[in-house]
C-alpha cells in the first residue's frame, strides 16, 4: 500500500529543517507531522507523534518547495539559434516573442497540453511545488483564451499577458483596444492575474497603464514586466497601481528602489534570464538592504530563460547576487508566495500551511550553492504526499 492512502505522515530524521521561525530558522534532527495534507506539528525527531506513515529523511535537509512565481510555459518551438547568436554578441529584443507566437499558434491543444504537462513535471522534479504561468504567445482573442484555458489545467495560477507584444502586422492602437476589450473579457474567467511587458519595443507607460487599469477593473490582480532592458517606468507604475509584483528589475534608479522599499510590491529577480540575456543581474542585495521584499523565479520561456531550475536560480543568487543562502531560499519560497499573494497557504514550513516540501540529497541547504548544478532533489512532497 502506498502512503497516498493515508491521512497522516510524519517525516523524521531531518538533518536540517528550514523554517520561517525567526528564532529557529534551521532545526537539526527535526521531524514534521502532516495531517490531511497540512503541516500539523514541527519538533525534534525524538518527540515525533505517531502517524499512519513514518518517512525517514535519513539526515537529509528539508525545506519548503519552491514557489515559482514567474513562468511562460505555454509555448511550442525552440529558439536555440537565437540564443546562440546572442552568445555571439547579438542583443535580446522583444521581437523574438513573435517567433514563438507563430510556433505556438501552429500547435494543437493536445500538443500544447503535452508540452505544458512535461514542463510542469520537470519543475516538480526540481522541487517546485507551486507554479504560476502566463499566456502571451497567443496574441489574438482566440489564441489567448485557448492558452489561458490550457494553462489553467496545468498550473496553480495563471496570468493574462495579452500585452506581451503587438503581434507582427497588427496596428498598436487596435491591438490595445482588443487586449483591453474582447480579449480580456474572453480570458478573465480562466486567469487570476494580468501582466504587461512595459519596455521599449513592447508597451510604453500609457499603454501599460491602460491595460493594467482595464484588467484591475475586470477583477484581476496586477503584475508587471519592468526595467528589464533599460531604465523605465515599469517599477514606478507597478508601485503606483499596487501591483503584487514587478519582475526583472535589472535597471533600477535610486527612486525605483525607494519606491519598492516603501510598498507591498514584490521585486521579482530572474537570474537565469539575466545570464541568458547578458543583462546585469537584478540588484537583489541592494533591494534587500533597502527593505524591499524580493522573490526569485525561473521565468522559464523559450526566449530568455529556458529552464525551470529554481535550485540554479538560488545558487546564482548566492554566488553572484550576494544573497545569503537563507535570503535566497526565502526569496524562492516565501518571496514567490508573497508575489502571488498565497503566503497564507504555501511558501514556508509552518503550522497549518500546505505540506509542500522538498527533501535534498544533501545534509544542509547550503549544498544548493556549494554544489551548483547538481541534481540535489531527493523527494518532493506536494500536499503531504511524496512524489513516486
Ligand atoms: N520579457 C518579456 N517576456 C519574456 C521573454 C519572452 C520571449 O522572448 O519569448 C521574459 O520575461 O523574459
Ligand atoms: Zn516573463
Amino acid at each position: 500500500m502506498t502512503s497516498t492512502n493515508h491521512s497522516s505522515t510524519v517525516i523524521t530524521g531531518i538533518g536540517e529543517l528550514t523554517t520561517v521561525d525567526p528564532d529557529h530558522r534551521v532545526l537539526q534532527d527535526a521531524a514534521v507531522a502532516i495531517e490531511d495534507g497540512r503541516i500539523a506539528w514541527i519538533g525534534p525527531t525524538r518527540r515525533a507523534p505517531a502517524a499512519d506513515v513514518r518517512w525517514d529523511a535519513g539526515g537529509r535537509a528539508v525545506l519548503p518547495g519552491w514557489v515559482d512565481s514567474h513562468t511562460h510555459l505555454v509555448f511550442a518551438g525552440d529558439r536555440g539559434a537565437e540564443f546562440e547568436a546572442r552568445m555571439a554578441g547579438e542583443s535580446y529584443s522583444a521581437g523574438g516573442i513573435g517567433v514563438t507566437m507563430a510556433a505556438t499558434r501552429a500547435a494543437d491543444d493536445a500538443e500544447l497540453a503535452r508540452l505544458l504537462a512535461a514542463r510542469v513535471a520537470e519543475a516538480r522534479a526540481g522541487g517546485t511545488t507551486f507554479l504560476e504561468t502566463k499566456t502571451g504567445y497567443g496574441l489574438s482573442v482566440d489564441e489567448e483564451v485557448r492558452h489561458a484555458r490550457l494553462a489553467s489545467e496545468a498550473a496553480d495560477v495563471v496570468t493574462f499577458l495579452g500585452a506581451h507584444l503587438v503581434p507582427p502586422g497588427a496596428e498598436a492602437d487596435e491591438y490595445l483596444d482588443q487586449v483591453c476589450g474582447p480579449m480580456l473579457q474572453a480570458v478573465k474567467d480562466h486567469v487570476q492575474w494580468a501582466d504587461v511587458f512595459c519596455e521599449r519595443g513592447a508597451f510604453d507607460e500609457d499603454a501599460s497603464r491602460r491595460v493594467l487599469l482595464a484588467c484591475r477593473e475586470a477583477g484581476l490582480g496586477l503584475r508587471v514586466h519592468g526595467n528589464q532592458l533599460g531604465p523605465g517606468p515599469g517599477v514606478r507604475l507597478a508601485v503606483e497601481l499596487g501591483a503584487a509584483s514587478v519582475d526583472h528589475v535589472n535597471h533600477l534608479e535610486d527612486a525605483d528602489v525607494e519606491a519598492l522599499a516603501g510598498s507591498s510590491t514584490v521585486a521579482t529577480c530572474l537570474p537565469a534570464c539575466d545570464l541568458s540575456t547578458r543583462q546585469p543581474l537584478a540588484p537583489g542585495r541592494r533591494l534587500l538592504d533597502a527593505g524591499a521584499e524580493i522573490a526569485l523565479a525561473s521565468n522559464c520561456n523559450p526566449g530568455t530563460s529556458y529552464t525551470t531550475a529554481m535550485g540554479f536560480c538560488v545558487a546564482t543568487a548566492v554566488l553572484q547576487m550576494k544573497l545569503s543562502l537563507h535570503e535566497a531560499v526565502r526569496a524562492a519560497t516565501m518571496g514567490g508566495a508573497q508575489a502571488l499573494r498565497v503566503a497564507e497557504e504555501v511558501g514556508s514550513v509552518e503550522l497549518g500551511k500546505r505540506a509542500d516540501l522538498q527533501v535534498l540529497d544533501a545534509p544542509a541547504a547550503i549544498h544548493l550553492a556549494y554544489r551548483p548544478g547538481m541534481p540535489l532533489t531527493h523527494t518532493v512532497f506536494k500536499d503531504g504526499r511524496p512524489d513516486a
